[in-house]
């Protein structure tokens, strides 16, 4: 089975104060609400993560996850923070290639190629995110594009080190703009995803990859996406910043 997972992304918000705030009311409703079938991941800015793991304690379905790392392993290259260093701290997972990053700041497919084998190298699970742009989805070329993205900074790994990836389809054009998927786009590219990674890795191995949904969901839609059979879980942004939402969102499942 498949895990379910539902992973906050915080981008560049919250204080170390409200930080603490979220972290502390998502840990309390999922525990009152017994959320244990979903596993819970919180990203947060760098230096919430110490903290952030501390208060999340013993609840064995949440996790921490950093939003990027560096493809060095270690060394002069200020600025930057190490998957080891992230893996020391008792981060479990890391965000890989989310669209921002490889809007502003140019990470390319082969750069991430790289930060994905640090990461497993470290003990982290990679949430891979691709997607593609509005122009490309308009040109209707969205398939082979977003498989490509998989092709180039992926399929260099072996089937025991990808089973080890978490996958997030993020369609650009719904990110932060209000404009979800609809969950049968969504189901047509997760099931277009999966069915390029079986045919590099076999169906077995394809078939135990989560590949979550990414792009303004919110406890109103989540149900509906969530509900579709290769859709794994929600990668959050906007709603993952109010624990009432981010908590309903889980609770869709
Ligand atoms: O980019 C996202 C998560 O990584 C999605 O952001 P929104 O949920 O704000 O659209």
């Amino acid at each position: 089975m498949r895990k379910k997972i539902i992973a906050g992304n915080w981008k560049m918000n919250m204080t170390y104060e409200e930080g603490q705030k979220l972290t502390s009311e998502i840990v309390q409703m999922a525990k009152d609400e017994n959320l244990d079938g979903v596993t819970l991941v919180l990203n947060p800015p760098f230096p919430h993560l110490y903290v952030v793991k501390k208060l999340i304690g013993g609840t064995s379905n949440i996790f921490v996850g950093a939003q990027n790392c560096s493809d060095k392993e270690s060394g002069a290259y200020t600025g930057e923070v190490s998957a080891p260093i992230l893996a020391s701290f008792g981060v479990d997972y890391v965000i890989i290639g989310h669209s921002e990053r490889r809007e502003y700041f140019k990470e390319s497919n082969e750069l991430l190629a790289t930060k994905v084998k640090q990461a497993l190298a470290a003990g982290l699970t990679p949430i891979f995110c691709c997607g593609e742009s509005l122009d490309i989805r308009e040109a209707g070329t969205h398939e082979p594009n977003v498989k490509y993205q998989l092709t180039d900074s992926l399929f260099d790994l072996s089937a025991e080190e990808i089973s080890k990836v978490v996958i997030a389809y993020e369609p650009i054009w719904a990110i932060g703009t209000g404009k979800t998927a609809t969950a049968e786009q969504a189901q047509e590219m997760h099931y277009a995803l999966r069915k390029h990674l079986a045919s590099k890795y076999g169906k077995e191995v394809a078939d135990s990859i989560s590949i979550l949904y990414g792009g303004s969901m919110k406890p109103s839609n989540a149900a509906e996406l969530l509900s579709k059979p290769d859709v794994d879980g929600g990668l959050i942004g906007g709603a993952s910043l109010k624990s009432r939402d981010f908590i309903d969102i889980a609770k869709s499942y």
